[in-house]
């Protein structure tokens, strides 16, 4: 018989469900993704670090588990939370469940919980901190989301990664918690990559002679970040730069913009956004908790994107230097791809060196 796990809320909810594999005690944030598929990505996504993640979805494990599969080799959600396991996968590229996923990327799993009664108290409450346990007694202590979270899953040292053709082009990707598909397609899409750590100088960029540069996604607040935002604007004003999520949103700090915090955040595959240019909708990947500022955008930049459902800033573009940035993921993994030019895009402009005559 499985051990009970009890999710205990700072909202004094507790909710009564079963451990997938380990019997754990574990704290953190806790957050939705309405995606329907995704639970790899999701449980290796270090943009998730910290935060207990339920899937609205009821049937997790479906399609079954692949090694070759993962956003990050050690860092990702801190739990999953699921209603239903499928523990009889059927795909022709399953090699694995859910709970040897469980084992292999020590994400633990508790299941039997009803994830849209718990998605509905996130809706009403935000900021919801909460505790896994055997102990119902037991209580939440956490009631912020950690500040180092970056430096914690940000590389130690640079990582090289030559293109797979031999396109001209090499750029850094400041790794801030980076999703290993942002680097795949920009791979993909011809660029000599060059994974720095979150504190990397425009003058170490110099020394390697980059083209361009990208700001990766990342975990927890923004705002945790601004002792890095006059190197994220030394560099911005100097390289090509494209920011994906947190590296939107410390891009936008840098140029004198802020951040707030939704209600309950976008985590899923399924949202919209629409681009301002043409008012085209795509729809996107999406996670983060944080946006930036509708009435702080300076004179400088153009709104890009715009969330369809609330209108929130999707994207940023600088009118005049090659700096472009958006809050969703365009890399998709887990999601639709219909936004991936923007990366193609990017690589092929900063190819063309021309464009780019500021610098
Ligand atoms: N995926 C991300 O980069 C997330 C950015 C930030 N941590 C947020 O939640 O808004």
């Amino acid at each position: 018989m499985q051990t009970a796990a009890y999710l205990i809320l700072n909202t004094g909810d507790i909710l009564e469900g079963k451990f997938l594999h380990q019997q754990v005690v574990i704290e953190g944030e806790v957050v939705f993704n309405t995606s329907m598929m995704g639970y790899q990505e999701v449980m290796t996504d270090p943009s998730y670090e910290g935060q207990l993640v339920t899937m609205t979805y009821p049937l997790i494990g479906n399609y079954g588990c692949n090694d070759d599969v993962k956003e990050s080799e050690v860092f990702g959600a801190k739990a999953l939370i699921i209603q239903t396991p499928n523990h009889q996968p059927d795909h022709p590229t399953s090699t694995s469940t859910l709970k040897t996923l469980a084992e292999k990327t020590s994400v633990p799993i508790i299941y039997d919980i009803d994830t849209r009664h718990l998605t509905k108290i996130i809706r009403t409450h935000s900021n919801v901190f909460g505790k896994i346990s055997s102990d119902p007694t037991d209580k939440v202590t956490m009631a912020h989301i950690d500040p180092d979270l970056v430096k914690k899953v940000s590389v130690k040292k640079s990582i090289s990664i030559p293109a797979k053709d031999n396109k001209d082009v090499h750029l850094a990707v400041i790794d801030f918690g980076q999703k290993k598909s942002i680097v795949d397609v920009l791979n993909q899409a011809g660029a000599h990559i060059t994974v720095c750590p979150y504190n990397t100088t425009k003058e170490m960029l110099d020394q390697l002679d980059v083209d361009g540069v990208v700001f990766s996604n990342g975990p927890g607040d923004p705002a945790d970040c601004l002792p890095l935002i006059p190197t994220v604007k030394k560099i911005a004003d100097h390289y090509p730069s494209f920011g994906i999520c947190l590296g939107h949103q410390l891009l936008a700090l840098s140029y004198g913009m802020s951040t707030k915090k939704l209600a309950y955040g976008h985590r899923g595959g399924n949202h919209a956004v629409k681009s301002i240019e043409t008012g085209k909708v795509y729809m996107t990947s999406q996670n983060h908790g944080y946006v930036v500022c509708e009435d702080s955008v300076t004179d400088d930049f153009s709104v890009l994107f715009i969330n369809v459902n609330d209108q929130s800033i999707e994207g940023l573009k600088h009118k005049s230097k090659p700096i472009t940035s958006v809050q969703f993921h365009p890399e998709a993994h887990p999601g639709p791809t219909d936004t991936m030019h923007l990366i193609y895009d990017f690589v092929r402009d900063v190819t063309k060196k021309e464009v780019y005559s500021h610098a």
